[in-house]
């Protein structure tokens, strides 16, 4: 599925906090989202989500605006991971989550696949044997585990994750995106995953958008938006940027007035 953004601009109340936003992104791309704390980057996944709706512009899936689908529509292209933490203390066991990724598929209750696959997402993330514990005696990492793994279960076209990795161990943060790369890679979804981590951001996407006070300050593959200049006016650091035989290398160095 396609997704294209076409000049979308956002405000919460009078500020304004996203302008002109314009990209798009094809069947079988990952593309990562960064930018400094307050750049946007949730809010567009917001949008994206349809969690939020644009003041001006249109997203659009396969040609068709965002604004005209249909809540199951939603459910079945969109998967939307919330970033940590965020208003997911509700009380329901790892199973029961995992399994409302389920609900825009469900026809007369759940049938032996909608189980297969739930226990296939579990397995993914590691929580198999925990489906009976309840999502508030988790810890962060855990829940956030439980809350990819619904997402994949809901086996939507389009997978919008907000730092999926921000709780995970190294391990599982590497699984993740590497999961992520394959869904996009082998079987054509669309990954868009918002990431902190620069070195994360340099090897597991596409093309990266890089968010400045609301607006794309760069665009493009990792290795022409992640440079030691546009890091410098957009986070103000000096970082040292390395090729490895792994991916980009992201060295944050220090705060540029540090070096004064
Ligand atoms: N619900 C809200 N009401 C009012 N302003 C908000 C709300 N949510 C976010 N903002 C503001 O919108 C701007 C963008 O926030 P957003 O969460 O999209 O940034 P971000 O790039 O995801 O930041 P971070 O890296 O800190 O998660 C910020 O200035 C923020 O204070």
């Amino acid at each position: 599925m396609r997704l294209q953004v076409k000049g979308v601009c956002f405000s919460y109340g009078s500020v304004a906090v996203l302008e002109d936003v314009t990209f798009k992104v094809e069947p079988g791309e990952v593309l990562g989202i960064v930018g400094p704390n307050g750049s946007g980057k949730s809010t567009l996944l917001r949008l994206l989500a349809r969690v939020l709706r644009p003041r001006l512009g249109t997203i659009f899936l396969d040609g068709k605006s965002l604004a005209n689908l249909r809540g199951r529509e939603v459910g079945r292209y969109l998967g939307y991971v919330p970033p940590p933490g965020n208003g997911q203390a509700f009380s329901c066991t790892v199973l029961e989550a995992v399994l409302q990724g389920r609900r825009p598929h469900l026809t007369w209750g759940v049938s032996q696949r909608d189980l297969a696959v739930v226990s296939q997402a579990l397995a993914y993330l590691g929580l198999t044997g925990m489906e009976d514990r309840q999502l508030h005696e988790l810890s962060s990492g855990q829940r956030q585990k439980v809350f990819i793994a619904r997402a994949l279960a809901q086996e939507p076209e389009v997978f919008l994750l907000d730092e999926p990795t921000a709780t995970l161990d190294v391990r599982y943060q590497l699984e993740v995106l590497a999961l992520m790369r394959e869904l996009a890679k082998s079987y054509g979804r669309v990954v868009i995953v918002v990431l902190h981590d620069l070195n994360l951001a340099g090897r597991y996407t596409d093309r990266l958008l890089l968010l400045y006070q609301g607006c794309i300050f760069a665009a493009g593959v990792p290795k022409a938006v992640l440079t030691p200049e546009n890091i410098k006016m957009v986070y103000g650091i000096e970082a040292a940027v390395n090729e490895s035989p792994w991916g980009l290398q992201v060295i944050p160095v220090a705060p540029v007035n540090y070096l004064k």
